[in-house]
């Protein structure tokens, strides 16, 4: 299975381009790509920006401005193959979690976590099957990730409190000073 960083995007509720700031020394993205390695031989990054830290590995969207849907359908589409994906915006998403998912995982649907009610489409797999039903859910204008797993009929992965602080998502100035405390306080 290859391994895909979701990475496109306006980064609107941010303000500035998530992927490349700077959290303990290193961007966001290379976060994930590093705690990816542990686990996959092949990481791709999916988005049409230019300034990702590799320069081979890049999956452009085959149509943009159709979120982390229209990246997943790239990658599938690229790929050929079930996919692992992960959002570009979760830097504390751990080898460990990633075990978890790939040893829980049901065949053949899409597995994703769950912490609590709280949902998250973008940390998961997705089997290559589903990318006909992708492309038309796409084509008919639904982009809500939710809706999408719901159709599909979506494993979720459920996670305990010791995940809590994996599953930050960076998608406001607010989370990214969060980040920064938790890595402060590792470092004490
Ligand atoms: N390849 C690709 N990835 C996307 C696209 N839109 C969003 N993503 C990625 O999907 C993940 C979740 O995206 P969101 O946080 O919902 O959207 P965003 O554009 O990053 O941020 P907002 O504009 O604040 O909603 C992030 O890792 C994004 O980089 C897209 O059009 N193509």
């Amino acid at each position: 299975m290859k391994a895909i960083i979701l990475a496109g995007g306006k980064s609107s509720r941010m303000g500035q381009d998530k992927a490349s700031m700077i959290l303990g020394g290193k961007t966001l993205i290379q976060h994930i790509i590093d705690n990816l390695s542990f686990v996959f031989d092949e990481i791709f990054i999916s988005g049409n920006h230019s300034n990702y830290p590799i320069s081979k590995g890049i999956i452009k969207d085959v149509t943009t401005q159709k979120g982390p849907m229209g990246g997943i359908r790239s990658a599938l589409e690229f790929c050929q193959e079930d996919i692992f994906v992960c959002s570009c915006d979760m830097p504390f998403v751990s080898s460990d979690l990633i075990e978890n998912i790939l040893q829980k995982k049901v065949e053949y649907r899409i597995n994703v976590v769950r912490f609590g009610e709280k949902i998250y489409p973008v940390v998961g797999i997705y089997p290559f099957s589903i990318l006909n039903d992708l492309k038309k859910t796409i084509e008919n204008g639904n982009l809500r990730m939710t809706s999408f797993l719901e159709q599909q009929n979506a494993h979720y992965i459920d996670f305990e409190d010791s995940f809590e602080h994996q599953l930050l998502n960076i998608n406001t100035p607010e989370n990214f000073k969060t980040a920064e405390k938790i890595i402060k306080s590792k470092l004490k």
